[in-house]
């Protein structure tokens, strides 16, 4: 190595993914193997992404990690892996102009900073760790110049959270769980980019952003040791929906696609009441919109809006195109307006084409917004003002 002023830097971007078939379980604790496949849709970047500046130094005289602005430890078992994986694996790097040269061997002895920044509530149930480690492992890989495509740095971001690894692609990705003891065939695939299906729009009610009580890694290990409904998910369900689903978004077909996702949504719900002790991660408002929706969907006699949510209360509704989303965006504001002094443009966040095309500019249209017909009669659906916020993505 040359002098020892030298910094090497590089900064990535990931997005974080939602899943329309969930996995929830593992068989290997430590390798990070779920006892079942998965598909999840990757969401716009613009809007809930995770960037990560790595660099290295030789003045660095240990690993460190700051998330959100704030030092983390980086002892944990997942970070250490995902390290040690991608120093596994780097290459040589030289920067003349820089005058820098590491050694395949150096890495070992060299250290690195990592500075992460979610824009969206970490640990909140809106899959952080998915679109955190995807990134990390990344950045780390650009950083070292490992030659690993990202099917392969898949497999290393998913020892830092199942979920991350299917962040490492756009569109439609599927996690094949693999049958290897040693995981080296459990990773991501693309199913279709985003180009395949991009009249799709996804709009994130943000019910809560508080971070959640019962994280997804201790809410799984409960439900893999207590419940039976796990079991028979995962061997009779999941691989029968998985196929479904898997044409359901090859042809394009709205029906199938969000009759699946909900009933993978519910499924899983009724996965973490089975576990003992139960797990409640919706709430009243998630129930509410549900309701909502499925009210809608059953008056149009065809779905125009699919639901799921992950390990917490916030809803992510697919609307099957602009009309249905602009529609969606009505009703939501209807029965979960901002409060009179609230900002319209704080509460929906992200892509705001949308609440243009419902001729919504201010707090006097969401006032003005006729009730939805399919909720009349339905006390329970009146107005309320419960939201924290709506995301418009994809
Ligand atoms: N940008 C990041 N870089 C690295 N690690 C991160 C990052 N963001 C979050 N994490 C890790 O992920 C943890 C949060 O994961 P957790 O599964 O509890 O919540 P979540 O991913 O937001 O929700 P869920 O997976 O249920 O949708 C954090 O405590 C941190 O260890
Ligand atoms: C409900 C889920 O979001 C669970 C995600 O769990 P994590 O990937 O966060 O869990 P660990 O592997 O223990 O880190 C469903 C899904 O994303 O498929």
């Amino acid at each position: 190595m040359a002098e020892k002023t030298w910094v090497r830097m590089v900064t990535a971007q990931t997005p974080t993914n939602i899943a329309v078939i969930k996995y929830w379980g593992k068989r290997d604790e430590t390798l990070i193997l779920p006892v079942n496949d998965s598909i999840s849709v990757t969401l716009d970047p613009a809007h809930l992404c995770t960037i990560t500046t790595v660099a290295v130094s030789p003045s660095f005289d240990q690993d460190r990690m700051w998330l959100n602005g704030k030092e983390i430890s980086l002892s944990g078992g997942r970070y250490q892996n995902c390290l040690r994986e991608i120093r596994a694996r780097a290459c040589e790097v030289e920067d003349k102009e820089k005058g820098i040269k590491i050694a395949k061997n150096d890495w070992e002895k060299l250290h690195v900073h990592v500075a992460s920044y979610n824009n969206f509530p970490t640990a909140a149930g809106l899959a952080s760790s998915a679109a955190g480690f995807a990134c990390l492992v990344f950045a780390l890989a650009k950083l070292m110049k490992a030659k690993e495509d990202n099917c392969e740095l898949s497999a290393i971001a998913r020892q830092g959270s199942g979920s991350a690894c299917r962040s490492l692609f756009g569109g439609f990705v599927k996690w094949i769980m693999g049958k290897a003891e040693d995981g080296s065939d459990s990773l991501a695939v693309q199913l279709v980019d985003e180009k395949h299906w991009d009249e799709l729009v996804i709009i994130i009610a943000v019910v809560s952003s508080r971070q959640k009580e019962t994280s997804s890694t201790t809410g799984m290990r409960d439900s893999v040791e207590t419940s039976l409904l796990l079991q028979h998910r995962a061997k009779e369900v999941v691989p029968k929906r998985i196929k479904q689903m898997e044409e359901a978004i090859k042809n394009r077909d709205f029906g199938s696609f969000a009759q699946l996702t909900c009933a993978d949504s519910n499924q899983f719900h009724a996965v973490c009441l089975d576990t003992c002790p139960p797990i409640f991660y919706m709430n009243d408002t998630s129930h509410r919109i549900i309701s909502c929706v499925e009210k809608w969907n059953c008056s149009e006699g065809t779905p125009q809006v699919a639901y799921t949510f992950d390990a917490g209360p916030n809803a992510v509704l697919i609307a099957h195109n602009r009309k249905a989303a602009t529609q969606l965006i009505q009703k939501l504001l209807f029965c979960f307006p901002p409060s009179s002094d609230a900002d319209l443009n704080s509460y929906v966040i992200g892509d705001k084409s949308i609440l243009k095309d419902a001729g919504i500019e201010d707090i006097m249209d969401v006032e003005a917004l006729p009730p939805p017909p399919e909720i009349k009669g339905c006390p329970e659906m009146q107005r309320r003002c419960e939201l924290f916020h709506l995301y418009e993505t994809w």
